[in-house]
């Protein structure tokens, strides 16, 4: 195990990916959190020193609760399949869970809240705090403008799997959940994916745009447009590490709750209720 004796420990699922490894390397720089245990589907080499067991060994070594592998929460970044999967025998050996991955549908979702009954479980589609800065300016600004066009344009690396990516999705979700509390039931969240064709833009539309280039980090535009004006929201990450020290503060400040689903802004201070069904509970 890496770092201090009070520290919380943790298991990372993963361990071979981008954001596992980087996971892995931000906690060795770090105090306040230690890396019990590393695991990964396919063999995989030492990271920042970490053996990688055998991500089918998961259950066995969390059960260890005495062992030198015993972690107090398992932090994911996988796929939504083996996500859910870790999530539930992490909930079996009673560890807590954060999990960044993205690209859920609604029966993974479903079956992640279930987790969260048995022990305190944090997802987040994107654990940088400017995303949720960004978050916050755009349920602003459409409750401002209401009536402006939107969309949204995510920009991934060649290497992403799930489009569009969740964060996209989340903010999708908020742009929706802001129209709902100001139009009721007439609110419309008609999502276009790539659009083409012979049609001009419909009423209530929201565009939805997602590229894969290269070895771009990760970047989310909303653009709001009416009224002859048009407003650019971006966050751009510079490297993965500013998602893994988030996953890593979730981490920490998770080690130790009450059962029950919680989010990044719980973390920031800027929390609801941890109990309460959110729009985040959409596929992601
Ligand atoms: N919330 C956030 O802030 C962020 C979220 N993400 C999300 O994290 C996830 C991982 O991203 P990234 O690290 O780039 O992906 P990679 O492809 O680099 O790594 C994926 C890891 O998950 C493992 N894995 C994938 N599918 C399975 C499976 N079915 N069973 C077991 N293991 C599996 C892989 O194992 P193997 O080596 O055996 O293939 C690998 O270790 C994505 O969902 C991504 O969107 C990414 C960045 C930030
Ligand atoms: O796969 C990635 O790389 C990222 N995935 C997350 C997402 O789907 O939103 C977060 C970040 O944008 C990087």
């Amino acid at each position: 195990m890496t770092g201090d004796a009070d520290a919380t420990r943790i298991a990372v699922t993963g361990a071979g990916g981008r954001m596992g490894r980087e996971v892995i390397e931000a906690a060795a720089a770090r105090e306040d959190v230690a890396v019990g245990l590393a695991v990964n589907r396919t063999p995989t080499d030492p990271v920042a020193g970490v053996d990688v067991a055998d991500a089918a060994r998961l259950g066995d070594l969390l059960a260890d609760a005495g062992g030198d592998a015993h972690a107090d929460v398992l932090v994911d970044f996988t796929g939504p399949e083996s996500a859910v999967e870790y999530a539930e025998t992490a909930a079996e050996a009673g560890v807590a869970i954060v999990t960044g991955t993205t690209g859920f549908d609604a029966g993974e979702t479903a079956r992640l809240r279930a987790a969260s009954e048995a022990v305190p479980l944090l997802r987040a589609s994107n654990f940088a705090r400017g995303v949720a800065a960004l978050r916050r300016a755009v349920r602003e600004a459409v409750a401002a403008v209401p009536g402006y066009d939107v969309e949204v344009t995510e920009t991934h690396h060649d290497g992403k799997r799930d489009a569009p990516s969740g964060t996209a999705r989340t903010l999708l979700d908020d742009v929706a959940g802001v129209r709902e509390e100001l139009a009721g039931s007439d609110a419309l969240d008609r999502r276009v994916h790539g659009r083409e064709g012979d049609a001009p833009r419909s009423p209530g539309e929201i565009g939805v745009h997602a590229r894969r280039a290269g070895d771009v980090t990760g970047e989310h535009e909303v653009l709001l447009a009416g009224n002859r004006e048009t407003l650019s929201l971006t966050h751009r990450a510079g490297d993965r590490g500013v998602f893994a020290e988030g996953a890593l503060d979730a981490a920490a400040w998770l080690a130790g709750r009450d059962p029950g689903w919680y989010e990044f802004d719980d973390v920031l201070g800027e929390g609801r209720d941890a109990g309460a069904a959110t729009a985040e509970d959409a596929a992601r």
